[in-house]
C-alpha cells in the first residue's frame, strides 16, 4: 500500500468502536464471558485496511458482527438494502456498542460472511426477481447460485465493491484458492487505493500480508495487540510446515 495506507484516522469512515461495560452485563449470556470483550475498552482504526486475526473462539467474528449490526448492516451479510434472516442467530452485542465515524459517509458498506454466503445468494435471486432487473450485472452477470462458490465471491468483490466504500468480510478466504486469494489481495489492495475501509477477519497468511494493513491479533487471555505480520501464528507455523512438510508430519503424526 503507499503512503495513502497511513491516511489519517478521522479520513477512514470507522474510527473506533467502544464497549459499554454496563450494557453489556445488561445483556448477559456468552458475551459477558467472551475473553476479548472483558478486555476490551475500545478499538481504534487507524488504517484503511484492519485484520482481526486469532485462535478460533478468540471472538473474531463476534466482534466484527456486532460491529456490522451498530452500522446497520444485516447480520447475515449484504449491504444495506438487505434484510433477509434465515434464523436469528447474531449476538446482542451491538447494542452494547458505539461505533465512532469519520466526517465522511463510504459510497456503500457491505458485510460479507463466508458461512451464510448461501443465503445471501439467495437474497440476491429474489431481489432480481421482485424487481430489481440488473441486479445480477453487479454480481457476475448471472445468479450467485450458478457460480461456484468461490467464483460468486470474487464476482460479488469484483462486480459490486466500488470504490470509497465499507467493507466488512468474515473469513473471505473461505471459498477461494491461492491464487483466488491473490487475486482479492490485489482488489483489497485496489479499493482501499480508491479511498475503501477494510475490517476483515480472517485465518488466510496470503491474505494478511497486505503491506501498510493493521493485524489486530485476538490474544486467547483477550487482549487485542497489534502485531506484526511474521508475528503471526499463521505466517509462522505455515512457515515451518512448506519449509519442512516432512519433518512437521513425522513430528504430528508419529509424535518424534
Ligand atoms: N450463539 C452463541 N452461543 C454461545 N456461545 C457462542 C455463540 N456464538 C459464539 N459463541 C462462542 O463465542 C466464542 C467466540 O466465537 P467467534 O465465532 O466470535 O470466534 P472466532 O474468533 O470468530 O472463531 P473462528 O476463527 O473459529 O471463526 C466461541 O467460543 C463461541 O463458541
Amino acid at each position: 500500500m503507499s503512503p495513502r495506507g497511513g491516511r489519517a484516522v478521522n479520513e477512514l469512515f470507522v474510527a473506533e468502536v467502544a464497549l459499554d461495560r454496563a450494557a453489556l452485563r445488561q445483556v448477559g449470556g456468552y458475551l459477558t464471558d467472551l475473553p476479548c470483550l472483558r478486555e476490551l475498552g475500545a478499538l481504534a482504526f487507524h488504517r484503511p485496511v484492519t485484520y482481526f486475526v486469532g485462535e478460533n473462539g478468540t471472538g473474531k467474528s463476534t466482534l466484527l458482527e456486532g460491529l456490522a449490526v451498530a452500522l446497520g448492516l444485516n447480520p447475515e451479510g449484504g449491504g444495506r438494502n438487505f434484510h433477509f434472516a434465515s434464523k436469528e442467530t447474531h449476538s446482542p452485542l451491538h447494542r452494547c456498542l458505539t461505533v465512532t465515524k469519520g466526517p465522511y459517509r463510504p459510497q456503500t458498506s457491505y458485510f460479507l460472511r463466508a458461512e451464510s454466503f448461501y443465503n445471501l445468494a439467495s437474497e440476491v435471486d429474489r431481489l432480481e426477481e421482485i424487481g430489481a432487473p440488473g441486479l445480477f450485472d453487479s454480481y457476475g452477470g448471472r445468479s450467485l447460485h450458478s457460480q461456484s462458490h468461490g467464483e460468486a465471491f470474487l464476482s460479488l468483490v469484483l462486480g459490486r465493491f466500488p470504490p470509497r466504500g465499507l467493507y466488512l468480510l468474515d473469513e473471505p478466504e473461505a471459498a477461494l484458492s491461492p491464487s483466488r486469494q491473490l487475486a482479492l489481495l490485489r482488489q483489497i489492495h485496489l479499493l482501499a487505493e480508491g479511498g475503501s475501509q477494510f475490517i476483515i477477519a480472517t485465518h488466510s497468511p496470503i491474505l494478511m500480508a497486505l503491506p501498510g494493513a493493521a493485524i489486530l491479533s485476538f490474544e486467547e487471555g483477550g487482549a487485542i495487540r497489534p502485531t506484526a505480520y511474521r508475528e503471526t501464528s499463521h505466517y509462522q507455523v505455515t512457515r515451518a510446515f512448506l519449509e519442512a512438510p516432512e519433518r512437521m508430519l513425522r513430528e504430528l503424526l508419529d509424535g518424534e
